[in-house]
C-alpha cells in the first residue's frame, strides 16, 4: 500500500488519452487542480500517440507513454494485447512505486485501464471521468473500486451499479469555452464549423463538401471553418477552392475557444467532449453521429442534444451521397432559418456544464482530502 506523505507536494496522476475526447476534459481538470495547488505535480500516463503528447506538452504538464494496447489489437492478437497491458501495470506500478501519487484519475478508454488498475492494487485512491452517455468498457471494469465516477449525462448512473458512487459534474472543459455560456444570444455569426472529432471524420468531410455544392448560393455570405483531420486536408483545401466559398481549412486546430466563439452554426461528429463544448458555445449543431462507435454511443450523446431541441441529427448512410442530399437538406434549412438558429443556441445552452472542472477537482479533493497541502 502506497501511503501519499501529507508534507510532500500533491501528485495527481492522469490515467488515460488516446483521443482527444478523453483526454482534453483531464487537462482542464489538471489545470484546475494546478490553480488550486500551485505545487502539485500533474503526471499524465497514455498510450504514446503523438497528437497525446503534443496536447499534454503544450499544457506543461508531464507525460509518460505506457505500452497499453486497444480492444482491437485483442481481437486480431490476443497475446499482444494481454502482454502489453500486462507490461503496462507494470510500468505504472513501478512509477507509483517512486512517485507515490495522491490520486489516479482514469480518463476513460483503453489506455487508462493498465494505470487504474496498478493504482487499485497499490491502495491509491482513483476517481474515473466519463464522458459518454453510455458508459464505456474502461468505465464499466473499473467503476466498483473507484473512490467516484464523474459523469457528464444525467442518465449515465443508469447503466452503471448501483454501488458505484455517481457524481453528475457535467464534462470539464477548458475555462476559455466554459465563458462562451455568457455571451451574447442576439448576433448573427455567419460561420459554418465543421468538426470530425480529435481525428477528423472522412465521412463529413465529403458529404459536407457535397453539399457545399449544392448549398453554394446559400453559403454566400458564410465562411466555412472545416477541420479535416489529417488525410483528407488538401482534398477538402481543393474542393472548396474549386466552389469559390470562402474558407478555412486545418488537419486540426489548437484555437477551439476562438473557432466557437465565431460560430453560427456547426456540423459535427457527436463525440461527447466535443457536444459538451458547442452547448457552452451555445452553437445550433448537425450531429453526424459515428455509425460505429461502442454501444452506438454517439448516437445516443446526440439524441439528448435533439431531444431538447439543440442539435438535429443526419444519420451516415450507407452511400456518402445519401448522407450528403440528408445534410444539405437540413444545412439549407438552417441557414434559411435565424430564428430557428436563435432557438436552438437558447437550448444548447440550457445543456453547457461551464463549471465541471470546477466540480470534478472538487470530488478528487474531496476524496483525498486529509492528504493535501496547498
Ligand atoms: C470514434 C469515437 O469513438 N470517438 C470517441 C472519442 O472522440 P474524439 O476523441 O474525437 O472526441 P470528441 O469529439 O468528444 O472531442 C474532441 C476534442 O478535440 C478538440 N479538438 C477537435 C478538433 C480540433 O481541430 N481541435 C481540437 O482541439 C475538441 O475541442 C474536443 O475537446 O472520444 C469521445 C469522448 O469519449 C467519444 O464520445 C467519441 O465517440
Amino acid at each position: 500500500m502506497s501511503e501519499p506523505s501529507s508534507n510532500a507536494s500533491p501528485i495527481f496522476c492522469f490515467a488515460g488519452g488516446g483521443t482527444g475526447g478523453h483526454l482534453i476534459p483531464g487537462l482542464n481538470v489538471a489545470r484546475e487542480l494546478q490553480q488550486r495547488y500551485p505545487q502539485a505535480v500533474m503526471q499524465f500516463l497514455g498510450s504514446g500517440r503523438p497528437q497525446e503528447e503534443g496536447l499534454v506538452a503544450s499544457a506543461g504538464f508531464q507525460h509518460y507513454a505506457l505500452s497499453s494496447e486497444s480492444l482491437a489489437t485483442a481481437r486480431r492478437r490476443p497475446w499482444q494485447f494481454l502482454w502489453r497491458n500486462w507490461r503496462a501495470v507494470r510500468q505504472a506500478r513501478t512509477l507509483f512505486q517512486t512517485q507515490k501519487p495522491t490520486a489516479v484519475i482514469g480518463l476513460g478508454g483503453f489506455a487508462s485501464v493498465p494505470p487504474v488498475v496498478a493504482a487499485r492494487r497499490m491502495g491509491i485512491p482513483t476517481v474515473l471521468l466519463e464522458q459518454n452517455i453510455i458508459p464505456g468498457r474502461a468505465t464499466r471494469w473499473l467503476c466498483r473500486r473507484a473512490r467516484a465516477v464523474c459523469v457528464s449525462y444525467t442518465a449515465s448512473a443508469e447503466h452503471l451499479p448501483a454501488a458505484v458512487k455517481v457524481e453528475q459534474t457535467g464534462n470539464p472543459m477548458h475555462t476559455d469555452i466554459a465563458a462562451l455560456v455568457a455571451s451574447s444570444h442576439t448576433d448573427d455569426r455567419r460561420i459554418l464549423l465543421i468538426l470530425g472529432g480529435s481525428q477528423g471524420a472522412s465521412a463529413v468531410n465529403r458529404a459536407m463538401t457535397m453539399a457545399a455544392e449544392n448549398l453554394r448560393d446559400q453559403l454566400t455570405g458564410w465562411t466555412i471553418v472545416h477541420q479535416t483531420g489529417i488525410n483528407d486536408w488538401r482534398e477538402v483545401e481543393h474542393e472548396y477552392q474549386r466552389l469559390g466559398l470562402e474558407h478555412t481549412t486545418s488537419p486540426f486546430f489548437s484555437d477551439m475557444p476562438q473557432r466557437y466563439a465565431a460560430a453560427g452554426l456547426a456540423v459535427s461528429r457527436a463525440g461527447a467532449t466535443t457536444l459538451a463544448e458547442l452547448a457552452c458555445a451555445g452553437c445550433p449543431t448537425i450531429a453526424i453521429p459515428y455509425p460505429y462507435a461502442a454501444d452506438d454511443h454517439q448516437r445516443l450523446n446526440a439524441r439528448e442534444f435533439e431531444t431538447a431541441g439543440a442539435a438535429k441529427i443526419v444519420e451516415q448512410q450507407s452511400t456518402l451521397d445519401q448522407t450528403a442530399e440528408l445534410l444539405a437538406k437540413q444545412l439549407s434549412h438552417l441557414l434559411a432559418d435565424e430564428n430557428r438558429r436563435l432557438e436552438m443556441r437558447h437550448a444548447m445552452h440550457t445543456l453547457a456544464r461551464p463549471l465541471a472542472a470546477r466540480d470534478v477537482a472538487n470530488v478528487i479533493c474531496s476524496t483525498v482530502d486529509g492528504s493535501l497541502k496547498r
